[in-house]
């Protein structure tokens, strides 16, 4: 039987055609699997320049590009096209194995060839004035990096990064990859790594590689298939025609099938312990998270918690496990959950009802009568705040235990009487708590971990747990969006599962911190030195959107999660669109009609109302704009009502209207940030800076990463608003 890879192209071409030749292209690899290697109908090309490319007929019009091996049965599938331009795409390329990642690499070898007299001749005129990009970098360094022969010679020719962007379309993506990276300011060094990373998932993820034992010379170049096997961030391979089908039903849902080698590693390696995946927006944390779950699941060592903080986000979770994992067994596996719920679950499988909580302004009012009474020269939140983060989150049950705590991260220092009065306001509250028979949140998630480590759980509550002895109810935990988990839900997650082995993985990005809980782990057993890894490629937003936005927190220090400072360097993407567009109206009347003839421009443009999505900072202005949309007659509805079901939900697509707050886990085509302006962002949230400027300057961050991350949501288009003034974030970026 044949061997099939579905290149990423060939998905991406799949994904654009009509439902009746998607069938027929279904039909055609469906027996072509089955086929042998006699019975296949491949056409050569006349005039190719690789003569491994073969053209297979789909219908009259159509033709699929296959790669073919010299000998064997394995085949690749590259593109589907109307029957000329696949001929003329076969006749011009070539493929190769990369020399540095042993990788299938597709040119275009006829652009390449007709480029480099015309980037010589322009070299030429411009002598003396300009540098050839790449004068610093010599060929031993660049061969290393897997440039070859006919990459050189353009390396060596180009003057200017626009040159260089031209060339995507024609060099091999990977060798692009290097020069890009190198022309971006990345030294040859730290574009090594990248390459080593893809290596690495070759010899394996716990084989040491350095750049003695691999590099140039190390695979062999005539050996393509061995190439494409090692190709997963372009080739799926697929084992029959159930697989094959199951790719093709989700042509869009790339991130599936097609891993980055960094990304796969990270979500394949062994851990000796606790490990973290930091990266920017977009660079696929919850697509990693996703993958080592399943991963987790599919070895089958015991049940896998999959968190995070709120309820949006595990319904994402769980939507995407299903399209990950088609296997219900190994699904049933992973417990999606928010931390929350587990808290909620483990408290209610002793207590036998649910726990009683406390409306969240209740509590804040209990807070701010208790301060009243007790005349504190704090505010309710800062008190809250340090019981939350330092009380609870270290597990202190006495006065000496929070006499002597360390309030690391929490600005203002305390004395020794100050102390005792917030931990006599702490005593009251609590106490007022248990005659009204209530809980917050933080309670139950601190009582869970008692009952926890007194061992108090059936250690198969959330699944079957072959290993029962260790008496914590989950063997593996996947932590999404990990910036925004509190202290006290940090030491629940410590207690579900027992130190061991791949036992913690956390997916997070500090600069998307949005509810400004601060931990660091190691305060909470939780240490991954020399388990961290950190993802740089965006795929979600354009490098002209990701710019802009990176602009926004240039300056600000922002911790790695565990004690250290996390950097936004490196960060790209490599797709191109357009910059953000900035508009600032006198009155509000005149900044909502602004937004309304983007929006309604977007979708006369054939843009879809479900990929626009509109986010403000606060509730009143999401309302007041949601109202403004549908007045101007535009389908419209807001995040913070659940999607109709049923029926009742009509077929029309609506642009979705939400706080940037709920924007978090969300993606759009193209992203209207409205009300950005000066007294509105930041928000009236943050503490003043005489009050407390420690907390104040983390407020005022904390608000800078809440407009940072609703920005980020945006694929292709991002429109910024504001009336009278800008905001103070933006004029640092205008
Ligand atoms: N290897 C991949 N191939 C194709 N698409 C990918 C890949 N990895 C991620 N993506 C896509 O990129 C987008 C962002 O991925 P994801 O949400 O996992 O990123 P993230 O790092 O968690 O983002 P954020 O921190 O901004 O929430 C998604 O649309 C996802 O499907």
């Amino acid at each position: 039987m044949a061997r099939l890879g579905i290149d990423k192209d060939f998905l991406l071409d799949f994904a654009r055609l009509d439902k009746p030749v998607q069938q027929k292209v279904s039909d055609t690899f469906a027996k072509f699997q089955q086929a042998t290697h006699a019975g296949l109908h491949l056409e050569k090309i006349s005039n190719a320049r690789d003569d491994r490319l073969r053209t297979i007929r789909i219908d009259q019009f159509w033709r699929g590009v296959v790669l073919a091996p010299d000998h064997g049965d394995h085949y690749t599938l590259l593109k589907v096209l109307p029957h000329e331009e696949a001929y003329a795409w076969a006749q011009r390329r070539r493929v190769s194995v990369n020399s540095a990642t042993g990788r299938i690499e597709i040119r275009d070898s006829v652009a390449l060839d007709a480029t480099l007299p015309e980037l010589d001749r322009s070299a030429r005129r411009g002598r003396g004035g300009t540098r050839p990009l790449f004068a610093d970098v010599d060929a031993t360094t660049l061969r290393r990096l897997g440039i070859d022969q006919q990459t050189l010679a353009f390396a060596r020719a180009v003057t200017d990064l626009a040159q260089l962007e031209t060339a995507q379309a024609f060099l091999p993506e990977s060798q692009w990859t290097v020069l890009y990276g190198l022309a971006a300011g990345l030294s040859p060094d730290d574009v090594w790594q990248e390459i080593a990373a893809a290596v690495l998932t070759v010899s394996g993820p716990d084989e040491p590689v350095s750049p003695a034992t691999v590099g140039a010379g190390a695979f062999d170049p005539d050996d393509v298939a061995a190439a494409v096997e090692r190709s997963q961030d372009r080739v799926v391979l697929v084992s029959g025609p159930a697989e094959l089908l199951e790719v093709l039903n989700h042509p869009f849902d790339l991130w599936r099938v097609y891993l980055h080698p960094v990304q796969f590693k990270v979500a394949h390696a062994r851990y000796r312990g606790p490990a973290r995946v930091t990266g920017g927006p977009g660079t696929g944390k919850t697509v990693v998270a996703l993958h080592r779950a399943r991963h987790l699941a599919a070895a089958g060592a015991g049940p896998v918690l999959l968190t995070t903080f709120t309820g949006t986000l595990t319904a994402t979770l769980q939507t995407n496990l299903a399209l990950l994992e088609a296997e219900a067994a190994i699904r049933d596996r992973v417990a999606v959950r928010t931390v929350d719920q587990v808290a909620n679950q483990i408290w209610r499988s002793v207590h036998g009802a649910p726990p009683p909580l406390i409306q969240g302004d209740d509590e804040r009012d209990l807070w701010k009568e208790l301060i009243d009474e007790r005349g504190l020269a704090f505010g309710d939140r800062f008190v809250a705040d340090e019981w939350r983060q330092v009380i609870l989150g270290n597990g202190i049950n006495d006065l000496a235990g929070y006499q002597a705590a360390s309030r690391a991260g929490r600005g203002k220092p305390l004395t020794a009487a100050q102390r005792s009065r917030v931990w006599a306001a702490v005593e009251a509250f609590e106490a007022r708590l248990r005659e009204q028979g209530v809980l917050t949140h933080a309670l139950v998630c601190a009582e869970a971990t008692r009952l926890l480590d007194q061992g108090a759980v059936a250690p198969n509550l959330f699944g079957h747990h072959p290993d029962a002895a260790g008496r914590r109810p989950f063997r593996h935990v996947v932590v999404d969006e990990a910036q925004d988990l509190s202290p006290a839900q940090w030491r629940l997650l410590r207690a579900a599962v027992a130190p061991a082995e791949n036992d913690l993985f956390l997916a997070g990005d500090a600069h998307q911190r949005i509810y400004g809980h601060r931990a660091s782990l190691r305060d909470h057993g939780i240490v991954v030195t020399g388990r961290a890894s950190r993802l740089t490629v965006n795929y979600r937003t354009t490098a002209e959107i990701l710019a802009w936005s990176l602009g926004m927190l240039r300056d600000e220090r922002i911790d790695d999660l565990d004690g250290g400072l996390d950097s936004i360097a490196g960060y790209r993407s490599e797709l191109h669109g357009r910059r953000p567009v900035l508009a600032g109206a006198p009155t509000p009347s005149d900044e909502a009609k602004g937004l309304i003839d983007v929006v309604r421009g977007w979708i006369d443009a054939g843009v879809e109302p479900a990929e626009i999505g509109v986010a403000a900072r606060t509730n009143a202005v999401v309302d007041e704009t949601l109202t403004a949309l549908l007045d101007a007659g535009l389908p419209a509805r807001s995040l913070a009502k659940p999607k109709p079901r049923g029926r009742k939900a009509g077929t029309g697509s609506q642009v979705a209207v939400g706080s940037m707050h709920r924007m978090k886990g969300l993606e759009f085509r193209c992203l209207a940030v409205t009300g950005v302006g000066a007294g509105q962002v930041p928000s009236s949230a943050v503490t003043p800076a005489d009050e407390d400027p420690y907390a104040h300057a983390l407020d005022l961050q904390r608000e800078r990463c809440v407009l940072f991350v609703a920005c980020t949501r945006a694929r292709e288009q991002l429109y910024v608003s504001w009336h009278g003034a800008p905001s103070p974030f933006l004029t640092a970026v205008r």
